[in-house]
C-alpha cells in the first residue's frame, strides 16, 4: 500500500519509521509546511491513502487534492474550529476517516464516558482535564473535545477556572489543559457527586499507539467506497 504523509513532525516521522519497517507499506510522498504547493496543479503521487498529522493550515490544499484524485484520507490533525467536519465532508469524493485520537483505549473510553454521563448526570459535575508535551499547539486537545461530545456536554457551557469566577454553575463542564515536558497525552474525565468521585483516565506512554491506529485505519479504509467512516467501524474490520 502506497502512503502519502502530510506533516513530517513527531507523528509524521514516527509513521515514516513504521512504514520503513513494514513489508506491505511504501512511502509515496511527504508533504510538509515547505512543499504544500506539491499538492497543486495536476500532481498525483499514485498513493492509495493519505495520512495527515500536520496543521489545519494545510486543509484547503489537501481537500483540493482529495477532490481531484479521490485518494483515501486518514486525518488526525487537531485544532480545527469545526473539529474536522469539513474533512468529513470529503467523504463525497473518497473514503475518509477523521478522529481526534487513533488509540484503541480512547475509542473505548469515549463509549464508557458516554454511559457514565447518562447514568450520573445531571447530579454529578463533569470536569475534563488533559496533559500534553510542551510543543502541542492547540488547547483544549482534540481528544478532550471528543470526550466532551461523548459525555453529552454543551460547548457553550465549558469553562476554565479563574480567580473571580465564583461558584461553579450547574451544567457547566470544566475543560483544563496542562502543557509540559514530553507527555504524549493524558485525558481524565471526572464525575463529582456528593461525597464521591468517579474518574476515568487514559494515559498514552508513546505516540506509537496513535501511529499504529492510523495505519490500521489506513489498511481498512483503502478497501472502502467513498464515504465517511468512524474509527470504531474500521477497527471492526480487523
Ligand atoms: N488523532 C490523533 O490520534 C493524534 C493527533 N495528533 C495531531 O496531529 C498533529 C501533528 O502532531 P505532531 O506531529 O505532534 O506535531 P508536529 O508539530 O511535530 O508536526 C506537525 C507537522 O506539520 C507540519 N506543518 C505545519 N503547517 C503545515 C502546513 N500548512 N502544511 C503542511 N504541513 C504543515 C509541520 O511543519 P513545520 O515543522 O515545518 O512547521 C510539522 O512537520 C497535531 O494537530 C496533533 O494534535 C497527534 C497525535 C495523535
Ligand atoms: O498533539 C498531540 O500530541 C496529540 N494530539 C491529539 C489531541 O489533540 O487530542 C491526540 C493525542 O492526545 C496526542
Amino acid at each position: 500500500m502506497r502512503i502519502m504523509l502530510c506533516g513530517y513532525g513527531q507523528m509524521g516521522r514516527m509513521l515514516a519509521g513504521l512504514i520503513e519497517e513494514s513489508d506491505d507499506l511504501e512511502l509515496a510522498k511527504v508533504i510538509d509546511a515547505d512543499n504544500v504547493a506539491d499538492l497543486e496543479g495536476d500532481a498525483d503521487y499514485s498513493a492509495d491513502v493519505i495520512i495527515d498529522f500536520s496543521s489545519p493550515a494545510i486543509f484547503d490544499a489537501l481537500a483540493k487534492y482529495v477532490r481531484r484524485t479521490g485518494t483515501a484520507l486518514v486525518s488526525g490533525t487537531t485544532g480545527y474550529e469545526d473539529q474536522g467536519e469539513a474533512i468529513k465532508a470529503l467523504g463525497e469524493y473518497a473514503p475518509v476517516i477523521y478522529t481526534e485520537n487513533y488509540s484503541v483505549g480512547i475509542n473505548v473510553m469515549a463509549q464508557a464516558v458516554a454511559l457514565l454521563g447518562k447514568l450520573l448526570s445531571p447530579s454529578f459535575d463533569v470536569e475534563i482535564s488533559e496533559t500534553h508535551h510542551r510543543y502541542k499547539k492547540d488547547a483544549p486537545s482534540g481528544t478532550a473535545q471528543l470526550l466532551l461530545r461523548a459525555v453529552g456536554g454543551d460547548a457553550d457551557l465549558t469553562y476554565g477556572r479563574s480567580p473571580n469566577d465564583g461558584p461553579r454553575q450547574p451544567g457547566q463542564v470544566g475543560m483544563h489543559s496542562l502543557r509540559g515536558g514530553t507527555v504524549p497525552g493524558e485525558h481524565t474525565v471526572a464525575f463529582f457527586g456528593e461525597d464521591e468521585v468517579v474518574e476515568i483516565t487514559h494515559r498514552a506512554f508513546s505516540r506509537r499507539i496513535f501511529a499504529l491506529g492510523a495505519l490500521t485505519a489506513a489498511r481498512s479504509l483503502v478497501g472502502h467506497t467513498p464515504g465517511t467512516y468512524t474509527f470504531a467501524q474500521l477497527l471492526e474490520d480487523n
